[in-house]
């Protein structure tokens, strides 16, 4: 089966950073398998960060070593996020094949989330991307704040052009757009998107949409019609930035994959194991998933919004 989008799952990771409560490796093992057995192929499994500054990444090693064999799971891919230098040379020993660096549109996002100026954080770049070339590990650049950063409101599409652009030239493959706070419509997503395009190809781009205000599954709508293939998402709609007040989740995995299923496009993700991995891992933090879709589909099964 051929995939017509690529969907990089982003809870074990972005989903899973701003819970307050330290959730044991054990369950985001077994959440990160559960995924890869509803198909995912792309799963962001942990942050090379400061546990200081994110205590529940704290255990990336011990992730890196549990994950599902090799042998059951050939294809899937375990991308981490690397700040800097340390956090690369972690992430290489620990076994990574792709890491994620992560800069801002916004400076005052950029100095909150890993305390630098954007040119400060691009410089710290530099050394991972030469290492990582010599290594043979592939980079993902993510940029924050594409449409509104939390501190300064509106952001410039021209600003996340730049730097996109300078991703790009250091040898991103990919540049993840996130829409930190969820503020972005499609209008606003696709001007956004309309200036990147004119220094990244559209190939190279994913949008990484949150929730916040229920607009993610359109902005990404709109951005597959712009010519995305790449997208972002977290299962039951998990996640928050610690340095993104207020803000909730990604668009959920469910959400995405039903809208693609109904647009006809393959994603090669079972939504049925999708749902139950989403009431899962939802009964573990106690709440009802953060996806409509698994709502809906959980309640025509009577099984309600939580399952143990
Ligand atoms: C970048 C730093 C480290 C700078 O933090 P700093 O305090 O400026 O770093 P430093 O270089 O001055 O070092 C201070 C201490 O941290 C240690 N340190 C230094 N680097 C590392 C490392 N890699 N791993 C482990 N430890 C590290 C270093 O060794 C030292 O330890 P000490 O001597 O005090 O014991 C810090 O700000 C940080 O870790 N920030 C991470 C913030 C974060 O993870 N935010 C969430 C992810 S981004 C996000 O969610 C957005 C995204 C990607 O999803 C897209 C979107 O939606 O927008």
């Amino acid at each position: 089966m051929s995939r017509q989008v690529r969907i990089v799952e982003v809870g074990p990771r972005d989903g899973l950073q701003n819970e307050k409560q330290t959730i044991d490796t054990g369950i985001k093992l077994e959440l990160i398998e559960r995924l890869a057995k509803a198909g995912l192929r792309d799963i962001e499994a942990a942050s090379f960060v400061s546990p200081k500054w994110v205590p529940q990444m704290a255990d990336h090693a011990a992730i890196m070593a549990g994950l599902p064999s090799r042998e059951t799971y050939p294809d899937v891919n375990y991308p981490v996020l690397t700040p800097n230098m340390k956090g690369f040379e972690a992430a290489a020993a620990a076994g990574a094949k792709e890491v994620a660096v992560f800069a801002a549109a916004s400076e005052s996002f950029s100095q909150k989330n890993i305390n630098c100026s954007i040119a400060e954080s691009i410089e710290r770049f530099v050394p991972v991307f030469e290492a990582a070339r010599q290594q043979g590990i592939r980079v993902r650049g993510y940029i924050s704040c594409v449409v509104a950063c939390p501190y300064e409101g509106a952001v410039s599409p021209e600003k996340v052009a730049e730097v996109a652009a300078r991703l790009l030239e250091l040898g991103s493959y990919e540049i993840s757009l996130g829409d930190t706070i969820g503020a972005g419509t499609p209008a606003s997503v696709l001007r956004m998107l309309e200036a990147v395009a004119r220094k990244v190809p559209v190939q190279q781009l994913a949008g990484h949409y949150h929730d916040t205000y229920g607009m993610a599954v359109a902005n990404a709508y709109a951005s597959y019609q712009f010519g995305l293939r790449s997208f972002d998402s977290s299962v039951a709609g998990l996640g928050g930035c610690p340095y993104a007040k207020g803000a909730t989740g990604n668009v959920a995995t469910e959400d995405l994959v039903y809208l693609f299923n109904g647009l006809g496009v393959e994603t090669g993700i079972d939504l049925d194991a999708l749902v139950e991995c989403s009431a899962w891992i939802s009964g573990v933090l106690q709440r009802a998933p953060g996806s409509r879709v698994s709502r809906a589909l959980l309640a025509k099964s009577g099984q309600g919004g939580v399952c143990a």
